[in-house]
């Protein structure tokens, strides 16, 4: 049986928003391509995380428009169903580690109950979480939070992850748990797009950079060339410590 066809890339054409009289986001066009690492940099308040929430659906954006890989012929429920969000906090259900997995499954379809705790205990088991599987996901660390957010996520084997912020509110150990699960998500053929403010984990994990200054894209740029040499005097400031928002 083949693998049904990606959803990516993602084109991101002219896309703005506006709210309040203020355009947040101003007329953004770029290409997201399956395979690469695309993280999204800038200044506080730049739009990153409205680019990511228009990027998942969760806004609609009051100008330009998102249209997804050849393949999707405007099916939208495939759309939806084939990318998946983590957030700067979890969103985490009342239940526990392994029930937060297998209601996710449940939504999607899959069946039978024993085929989601399978998959739900392996996706665990991946991310290193199997000892807490019966705990209940509310009382477990941050750390642990985020990486079975990642579980859930992952278990859904989604063509695109969007990941706003994953690490912010996370120690050093715990972010390089979680940098490491993002790692063999897009290992095993998940394309990631992410925002940080850690330029250190941009550098280790980033394949391109969509540099966001003011609600503008100002740079989408292969990641070695970007830190190198950055092609605008705002990217070159951000990296210098020089621009704010
Ligand atoms: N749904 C919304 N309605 C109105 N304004 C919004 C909405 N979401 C975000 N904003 C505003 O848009 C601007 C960009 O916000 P966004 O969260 O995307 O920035 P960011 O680049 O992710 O910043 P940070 O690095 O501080 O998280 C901010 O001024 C924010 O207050």
């Amino acid at each position: 049986m083949h693998a049904p066809a990606s959803i990516l890339p993602l084109h991101i054409d002219g896309l703005s928003f506006e709210a309040g009289g203020a355009l947040l986001l101003d007329n953004v066009s770029a290409t997201l391509r399956p395979g690469l690492r695309t993280v999204i940099l800038g200044p506080n308040g730049a739009g990153k995380s409205l680019l990511l929430r228009l990027c998942h659906g969760l806004l609609a954006p009051t100008g330009g428009a998102l249209r997804w890989g050849a393949f999707c012929n405007g099916d939208e429920e495939r759309v939806r169903r084939r990318q998946a969000m983590v957030f700067q906090r979890p969103v985490l259900l009342r239940r526990s580690a392994l029930a937060n997995i297998t209601y996710a499954l449940a939504l999607r379809g899959v069946r039978p109950r024993a085929r989601r705790v399978a998959e739900a205990r392996a996706a665990l088991e991946r991310l290193g979480l199997a000892p807490l599987a019966e705990r209940p996901a509310r009382v477990l660390s941050g750390g642990e939070q985020q990486r079975l957010a990642l579980a859930r996520a992952w278990a859904l084997s989604p063509d695109v992850l969007f990941l706003d912020e994953p690490t912010a509110n996370l120690d050093p150990a715990a972010s390089r748990a979680v940098e490491a699960a993002v790692e063999a998500i897009h290992a095993a053929g998940t394309k990631i797009v992410m925002t940080t403010h850690d330029l250190g984990q941009a550098r280790r994990l980033a394949d391109e950079i969509l540099f966001l200054c003011g609600g503008r894209l100002l740079e989408q740029t292969p990641a070695a060339t970007f830190f190198h040499a950055p092609r605008t005097p705002e990217a070159a400031a951000f990296l210098r410590g020089e621009l704010v928002g």
